[in-house]
Parts: structure tokens; C-alpha cells; sequence
């Protein structure tokens, strides 16, 4: 049953700006996937984590590759990215950075660049059902697969940005932080900001990545995933806070994926704390809605009842958020005046 607090956290109006794709996929659309593929012998608890449940980060990356066998044609690529999107604008979520790693075609049967069409094929069907949503797309790259193919990503997201009529913005880095160095990828990533790209990189998801967030800062990303361990207080350090600060790159935080990732001990010690209290711009995040099971609004109430947020504090996080997105300038005044049309029905 949904409550008149529900209710409030359902119809603010959000941005959401850290969504994996594949790791986006409800309950529903999974049921609907498995019975599709019953050879893969693939169970609904196999592809999300309950309430109350806790995995390891390893555990967390196996149901990836579990997911990611269910997800593997283009009909089922432009589906799920159909129904993330409807899934998102249904909670209240007024513009969307999606984000997603094309696979290689031994996975997928598709090209890279297939994969990546078809993703903006299903943002430009949405649009065209007058979905109450604006999406955009940053293309992934997955730090597992090594400085060759982060080279091939950064040059395929490049070609996007310059014919998707303004849908691909930027690229993400993401995959296993215990795998590989960011120093093997500077280059690309360099190369993607050198030709506009906007970046949005996970930065110290686990301890002992400091030399790595040191390197990667000095770019630096226009956003940053997480960032769990940059403060001195669970290991980071203060020249690292300092450098966040000084270049005010707002951080992407996501409270139900790290506390059930466990990279947090509970919500209460979520560096959300740390860093609002500082000023420090911050923005509320699924990560992966459907692996961790939450939505948007729930972690806006998460964070609210957590650290004690007024339902002003609130709007002016979910408001705040629209200047750390990738959106053009236009787009953001218009986010900025549609906010400003639908707060009287928030607060009524
Ligand atoms: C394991 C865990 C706690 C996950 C949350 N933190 C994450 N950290 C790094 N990369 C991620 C995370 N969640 C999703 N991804 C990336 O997103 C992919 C799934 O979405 P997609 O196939 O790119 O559309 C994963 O294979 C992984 O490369
Ligand atoms: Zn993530």
C-alpha cells in the first residue's frame, strides 16, 4: 500500500543519473525474459538481491553475467531498455542518464555499434510514445577489458555523440574496481574529454584505490560513481577530498547498492553523510534498481529518514541534481521550470 510519504517521494520530480542498464532490469520484465530462455535453467533469485540480503562484490559481478545471458539479441536488448525507461518515468524520474557497455558480438550476435543503436532506438521510441521522461545515453566502458578496447569504446562514442542527435553525452567507466588500473586508461579517457565527451567515472568503490583516484582526478571526470572511500575517515585521504572539492565534481551516491554490495556496514555510515554535510554536491542514484531492488524514490527516502532530511532539503536535492547532469544548457532551464511548475502539487 502506498502512504502519503510514499506518495511525496513518488511524485517529486527526479533525476537520475547513475543507471547500468542491464543491472536496471525489474522483476517483471526479468520473469518475462526467463520464460523466454527456460534452457539457460535461470531462476528469478539468481538475477536480484532481496531485502535484508547482503552479497560480496565478487557475488554481486556473477549475477551480471547471469543477467547479461538472459539479455543477449537485439529484440531483447530494445525491450529491456523499453521497459527501464517506462519503469523510471512511472516513479517519477524526469530525465534519465542511462548507461550501458557494448558487449562483444560473441555474446550478443550484434556489433558493438548495433548494441549501441539499439539502445538509442529504444530511448527514440519512447520519446515518440510521449513518455514523460527525457533520456540520454553514456556509453560504458568496462575497465575489465583492458586500455585497447577502452581505445574502441571512446572512438564508438565519439562517432555517437557526433550523429545521435544530442542522445549519447558522455561515457562511463565502470566494471570489477578490484580488476585492472585506471593509469592504463588515461589515455583513453583523455581522448574522450579532449573530443567532449563527458565522463562520468566509478572512483574508489573499494578501499586501497587511492593511487588510482590521485591519477584519474587530475583529468578530472565531470562526475564521479560512488567515491565511497575518498574521505580519510574509512581510508581515503584529505588531499583527495580536497582535490573533489576544489574542482567540485559532484558525486553519484547510491545507498542501497553499497550497503547491500557492502562496501558500506550500514546506511546510517553511508558517506552521503560526510559529504552533504560538507556542501559537497551530491546526487541520490539507483546504480542497478533491478539487482538491488530498489527505485528512485525509495532511496530519497532511504536518505531522508537516514540523515534526518526535511521534505525541503529534499526537493532541493532532487533539484540540485539537474546542474550535475549532462544536459545542455537549454534542456536544464527547461528541467529547472518544470520543477518549478510541479512543486505546488508537491507541496500542497
Ligand atoms: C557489484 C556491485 C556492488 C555493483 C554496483 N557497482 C558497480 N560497480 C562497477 N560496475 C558496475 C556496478 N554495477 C554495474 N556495473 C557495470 O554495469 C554492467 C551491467 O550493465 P550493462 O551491461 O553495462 O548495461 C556490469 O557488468 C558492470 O560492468
Ligand atoms: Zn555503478
Amino acid at each position: 500500500m502506498e502512504t502519503p510519504a510514499d506518495l511525496f517521494y513518488r511524485q517529486l520530480p527526479k533525476v537520475e543519473l547513475h543507471a547500468h542498464l542491464n543491472g536496471s532490469v525489474s522483476v517483471a520484465t526479468m520473469e518475462n525474459l526467463i520464460s523466454r530462455k527456460p534452457h539457460l535453467n535461470i531462476q528469478q533469485s539468481m538475477t536480484a538481491i532481496h531485502k535484508g540480503q547482503r552479497r560480496t562484490l565478487d557475488e554481486c559481478f556473477q549475477v551480471f553475467k547471469v543477467i547479461h545471458q538472459l539479455i543477449d539479441t537485439e529484440e531483447d536488448i530494445l525491450m529491456v531498455a523499453k521497459a527501464v525507461i517506462g519503469e523510471f518515468a512511472a516513479d517519477g524520474v524526469k530525465y534519465l542518464e542511462l548507461r550501458s557497455t557494448p558487449r562483444d558480438e560473441a555474446h550478443t550476435g550484434l556489433t558493438k555499434r548495433k548494441y549501441v543503436e539499439t539502445v538509442i532506438e529504444a530511448i527514440r521510441q519512447c520519446k515518440q510514445e510521449d513518455l514523460d521522461i527525457e533520456v540520454r545515453f553514456l556509453v560504458a566502458i568496462d575497465r575489465r577489458n583492458g586500455p585497447e578496447v577502452a581505445m574502441e569504446t571512446v572512438k564508438l562514442a565519439e562517432d555517437f555523440m557526433l550523429s545521435s542527435d544530442g542522445v549519447v553525452v558522455g561515457l562511463d567507466l565502470s566494471g570489477d574496481p578490484t580488476v585492472g588500473h585506471g593509469r592504463d586508461l588515461l589515455p583513453a579517457l583523455q581522448k574522450a574529454k579532449n573530443c567532449g565527451l563527458k565522463l562520468a567515472l566509478h572512483l574508489s568503490e573499494v578501499p586501497s584505490q587511492k593511487e588510482e583516484s590521485e591519477l584519474l582526478l587530475t583529468l578530472p571526470p565531470d562526475r564521479i560513481g560512488h567515491g565511497t572511500f575518498l574521505h580519510p575517515e574509512v581510508g581515503g585521504s584529505k588531499s583527495l577530498v580536497d582535490k573533489v572539492r576544489e574542482r567540485n565534481v559532484p558525486l553519484e551516491l547510491c545507498l542501497t547498492s553499497n550497503v547491500k554490495g557492502q562496501t558500506v556496514a550500514s546506511y546510517d555510515k553511508h558517506h552521503f553523510g560526510y559529504w552533504y554535510q560538507l556542501g559537497h554536491p551530491c546526487v541520490l542514484c539507483t546504480d542497478d534498481k533491478g539487482v538491488f531492488s530498489t527505485e528512485l524514490s525509495q532511496e530519497y527516502q532511504l536518505a531522508a529518514s537516514t540523515f534526518g532530511l526535511s521534505q525541503e532539503a529534499v526537493w532541493a536535492l532532487s533539484q540540485q541534481a539537474i546542474g550535475c547532469s549532462f544536459a545542455p544548457d537549454h534542456l536544464k532551464e527547461q528541467l529547472h521550470q518544470r520543477w518549478a511548475s510541479l512543486r505546488p502539487h508537491i507541496f500542497q
